[in-house]
């Protein structure tokens, strides 16, 4: 490995400690999903809010002591999900799941261990009734004053069920990091409707970023395509920064050919080169580097895959810091078959999370595993991550699986084929 290619851990190490947490803002609860909350929520309701009934049946009392099967009450009245407060008296009142209980009534029988009595406004039990049994007590579910939701977490339907229960309308949540891309390369052709010329290809990655960014919990802010031409891509990147980029992607010219003109463009500029190439596949001619402002850009070879990999192994960890989010850990999962690869650099491999025959989970990495191949991406639910330092694995060693986006993990529900 020459000099200045740097080890996947300390490139990774400079790109987290150029990443500076964003700022918080209010959003309103109805368009927070996917965004991560940067503060706790803290409960200022209970839930639920009142004693209430589990059942449809008949609220009763019987001074803390088990009431028999066999014992008689008068039906003083009714209490729907909905009513106000109301006062019982001595005998049994007709309640509906949800409706508040009565004052002074404590447990609730279901209407079919009941039995009507002529006059129809009395009832026997046909079962024993406990103290409590089938009322939800107010705070059994959320006390007031408990902390609900931790900031970082990353809000998903489900918690926006719990936020609507308490009432909450606005929560803080952090900034979604801005971000710039753009697609270098003469020979791309950005509308599916226009014919290709010979030796033009049609721009696979600007689509794929700009579809993943967001999934990723980033605002994409400007999108664009230029020539082999270093001069229009330094004017494209003042278009970003007009847009506000504070993350800039750029995909293609930072290998060793005569149009790679990214890492001059950027010395021009005055940027600073933080690293220009890692032990990885793909991806190994990976630049990142900080423009003047303060926006940072990362250089991403234009190979479709090494773009996949740019994005998930060293965009995503940098926007997770923007956004307060946790480091991620890669789930433990075993290999369905042996893999060996070449030593020093480390692997990241099109991967299939499944369940195998016996019910296991398993990762299988899939062929065309080369960085032009996007069909086994397409194929992929996972990707499979083997250390520079390892250069054969068996069947089922254990390796680290990483979801295919840093929000998302696969659901392996699929058997293998
Ligand atoms: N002599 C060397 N040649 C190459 C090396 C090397 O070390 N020495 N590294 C190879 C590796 S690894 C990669 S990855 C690529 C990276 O090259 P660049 O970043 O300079 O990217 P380009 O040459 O511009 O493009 C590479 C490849 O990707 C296609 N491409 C580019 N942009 C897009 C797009 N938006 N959508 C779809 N496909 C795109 C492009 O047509 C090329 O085929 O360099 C190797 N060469
Ligand atoms: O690293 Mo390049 O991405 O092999 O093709």
């Amino acid at each position: 490995m020459s000099q200045d290619t740097l080890a996947y851990d300390e490139a990774l190490r400079i790109v987290l400690a150029a990443s500076t947490r964003l700022p918080a803002q209010d959003c309103a609860v109805e368009s927070c999903l996917g965004r991560v909350l940067a503060s706790d929520i803290v409960s200022d309701a209970a839930l639920p809010p009142f004693d209430n009934s589990a059942m449809d049946g008949f609220a009763l009392n019987g001074k803390d002591d088990k009431v028999l099967a066999g014992t008689e009450f008068d039906v003083e009245g009714e209490q729907a999900a909905g009513d106000g407060v109301t006062h019982a008296g001595g005998g049994a009142w007709e309640i509906m799941t949800g409706a508040r209980m009565p004052d002074g009534l404590d447990r609730v029988i279901p209407v079919e261990q009941t039995e009507r009595l002529a006059p129809a406004a009395r009832i026997r039990l046909l079962a024993d009734v406990e103290p409590g049994q089938n009322v939800r007590t107010a705070g059994s579910d959320v006390q007031h004053g408990e902390t609900v939701l931790a900031a970082g977490s990353a809000l998903a339907p489900q918690h926006l069920m719990l936020l609507a229960a308490l009432g909450v309308a606005t929560v803080s949540v952090s900034e979604r990091p801005r971000v710039a891309v753009l697609c270098t390369g003469r020979e791309l052709v950005d509308d599916p409707k226009q014919a290709l010329a010979p030796g033009q290809i049609r721009n696979s990655n600007g689509p794929f970023l700009a579809a993943r960014l967001p999934l990723a919990g980033a605002d994409v802010v400007h999108v664009e395509t230029v020539g082999d031409d270093a001069l229009a891509f330094e004017a494209a990147l003042r278009r970003a920064w007009d847009a506000g980029a504070k993350v800039i992607v750029s995909s293609g010219a930072v290998s060793m050919g005569r149009y790679d003109f990214v890492p001059q463009a950027l010395e021009r500029i005055g940027a600073k080169t933080l690293f220009h190439k890692v032990a990885i596949r793909p991806g190994k001619p990976l630049l990142f580097a900080r423009l003047p402002g303060d926006a940072l850009l990362f250089g991403l070879p234009g190979n479709p895959i090494a773009v996949a990999v740019g994005l998930r192994f060293f965009i995503e960890p940098a926007l997770r810091v923007m956004l307060g989010l946790p480091g991620e850990a890669p789930r433990r999962v075993p290999l369905s078959t042996p893999f060996s690869k070449k030593p020093r650099l480390r692997f990241h491999l099109k991967s299939r999370l499944h369940i195998d025959a016996q019910g296991r989970l398993a990762t299988e990495i899939l062929g065309g595993q080369e960085s032009y191949r996007i069909k086994p991406l397409a194929d992929a639910n996972a990707w499979t991550v083997v250390p520079a330092d390892i250069d054969a694995l068996p069947a089922g060693a254990l390796v680290d699986v990483y979801g295919p986006g840093h929000l998302e993990f696969p659901s392996p529900c699929e058997s293998a084929a």
